[in-house]
């Protein structure tokens, strides 16, 4: 199987996670290529067997970019099995409330470009207190002050659970490839 893995970016973190959920894929013995949401216009979706999303939340919402090629794409996307990487602060709170507002978010989003796809992951994302400016490092600080997250802004701090991404990775191209495996077999004759 061939898997485009598509993300896009603000902080960084999520290209981090593109590049894991890249590197998962080939260990199963598939072929993947990575694009960055920036550079999203020539995408050939024809190459694809498969497509996995990443994005982060920032501000209660996903990269406009992703949102309009997710959009501009939809028709084609969905004859395409597809999965979602959601990439935030919440998806690690310890408050359930902050579970729920990151999934209306991710509902918000298949709502808004009619993508919907066949598996969604909420991954924990990063704080990288250090490399922000004086506004952002205030803005993350106070989000991570209410979603429980540390506010030690001398510091980065990571939230990704490498071993549970890896394995809604390992899931999802299994289901890929049984689904894959059962349409070989209603075509070939008995
Ligand atoms: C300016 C800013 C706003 C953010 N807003 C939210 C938010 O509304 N909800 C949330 O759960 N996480 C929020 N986060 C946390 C990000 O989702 C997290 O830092 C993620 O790892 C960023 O991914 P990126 O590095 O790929 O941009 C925010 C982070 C920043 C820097």
């Amino acid at each position: 199987m061939h898997v485009l893995v598509i993300y896009g970016t603000v902080e960084g973190h999520t290209r981090k996670i593109a590049r894991n959920v890249s590197s998962t894929v080939q260990s199963l013995g598939h072929q993947t290529t990575v694009f960055d949401a920036g550079d999203l216009g020539d995408v050939d979706l024809d190459i694809a067997d498969a497509v996995i999303v990443c994005a982060p939340v920032h501000i209660g919402a996903y990269p406009t970019a992703i949102a309009h090629w997710l959009k501009a794409k939809a028709a084609r996307l969905s004859t395409l099995p597809g999965a979602f990487v959601s990439v935030s602060l919440a998806a690690a709170s310890p408050f359930p409330e902050e579970h729920a507002e990151i999934q209306k978010i991710t509902e918000a989003l298949f709502e808004r470009t009619g993508w919907r796809p066949r598996m969604v992951h909420q991954a924990g994302g990063a704080l990288r207190y250090p490399q922000c400016d004086f506004l952002k490092r205030l803005l993350m600080k106070h989000i991570a002050y209410k979603e429980g997250g540390p506010t030690d802004v001398t510091k980065d701090h990571e939230f990704t659970n490498w071993n549970a991404l890896a394995a809604f990775v390992e899931g999802f191209i299994g289901d890929c490839a049984q689904t894959a495996g059962a349409a070989a077999k209603e075509k070939s004759p008995a």
